[in-house]
């Protein structure tokens, strides 16, 4: 991330509950008209805003990833960290009828259990993705809820027949271990785990534990914004320890992340707060798309499986634009 891919808090002027659309009392009304037409009419990108940094794009090749995450290994291997999460962008031409709204309803029908959304901002251009991994969620029931999401592979057809390698059960169980060594820092005893279980997330399988806190138990009013700050990065996206990892990502990953791997979702709506991890994305230009993502590596990693996650991981959003 660079400084200009800074933190925005973009206030709700229409609430969607996943029924009606209902408008702030302070909402400016012409906006809220323009949207509404923007909805029934879908239009093409000319209408949507992008970034202005778009010849600042660079696009790693096959090789530079592969030997990147040699490098990982080696380093994982001499112990100077455990995990590291290598990722990379790839440009794919926007169809000629590409329309934002037409992907973001498809991307609904296509993923329903994962966080949708597409977000358009002046200056800053615009993002959309079917996100599978909560960060940092409260819900209107004040329970506390983050999740330790890792381990991929190709979705099988019965989800009971899905058999997992001591890799990527080690992986997952790594993030398990950052979770509650975060809940260790705060002190809190009180949470319930369960999993991992393996989760359908579009064309693949993670292995999730989920993670609960009940705030109406447990006294501790800080809890979602503590464990924000000590989770993100958190290391199905960064790795672990946390320093090397990040160290390691910015000296040889070879490009800028951008909002790729950050997290978004809405914030004390009346639903409470769910925030998500910025992942199965794509950043809109004018005629392209920028596809993103990464792969954990481990000790046990093979690189060109890695860079084949990484294809398959973009095969989210590479759906919704071929389906065009
Ligand atoms: C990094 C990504 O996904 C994360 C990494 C995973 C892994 O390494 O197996 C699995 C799920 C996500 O936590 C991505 O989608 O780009």
């Amino acid at each position: 991330m660079s400084a200009q891919d800074r933190n925005l808090f973009i206030k709700g002027d229409l609430y969607f509950d996943g029924k009606n659309l209902a408008s702030a009392p302070d909402a400016p009304q012409p906006q809220v008209q323009a949207f509404y037409t923007l909805l029934q009419e879908p239009q093409s990108m000319n209408s949507w805003h992008t970034s202005a940094n778009t010849v600042t794009h660079t696009f790693q090749t096959e090789a530079g990833f592969t030997s990147a995450v040699k490098m990982a290994v080696e380093r994982i291997k001499a112990e100077e960290m455990e995990k590291v999460v290598l990722s990379r962008n790839s440009r794919e031409p926007l169809p000629e009828n590409f329309s934002p709204v037409a992907a973001f309803r498809a991307m609904a029908a296509a993923y329903p259990r994962a966080f949708v959304s597409l977000v358009s901002v002046p200056g800053v251009g615009t993002w959309m993705g079917a996100s599978p991994e909560i960060l940092v969620s409260i819900n209107e029931q004040q329970v506390f809820h983050t999740v330790a999401l890792a381990g991929t592979q190709t979705a099988v057809e019965n989800m009971a027949d899905a058999i997992w390698r001591q890799k990527e059960i080690e992986e997952q169980a790594m993030v398990e271990r950052y979770i509650l060594s975060c809940f260790k820092k705060l002190r809190l005893r009180e949470y319930t785990e369960v999993g991992p279980r393996t989760i359908v997330a579009g064309n693949l399988m993670h292995l999730r534990t989920d993670f609960k806190v009940n705030l109406r138990e447990v006294h501790f009013p800080t809890l979602g914004t503590d464990m924000l700050e000590l989770l993100h990065p958190t290391s199905a996206v960064c790795g672990l320890p946390k320093e090397p990892a990040l160290a390691f990502i910015l000296a040889h990953e070879g490009y800028n992340r951008s909002y790729y791997s950050g997290f978004l979702g809405p914030v004390n709506g009346t639903g409470g707060s769910h925030l998500y991890v910025n992942l199965r994305c794509m950043q809109l230009l004018r005629h392209d798309a920028i596809l993103y993502a990464g792969a954990g590596v481990t000790e046990g990693s093979d690189p060109q499986k890695e860079w084949q996650e990484t294809q398959h991981k973009m095969q989210t959003m590479g759906k919704i634009l071929s389906d065009f």
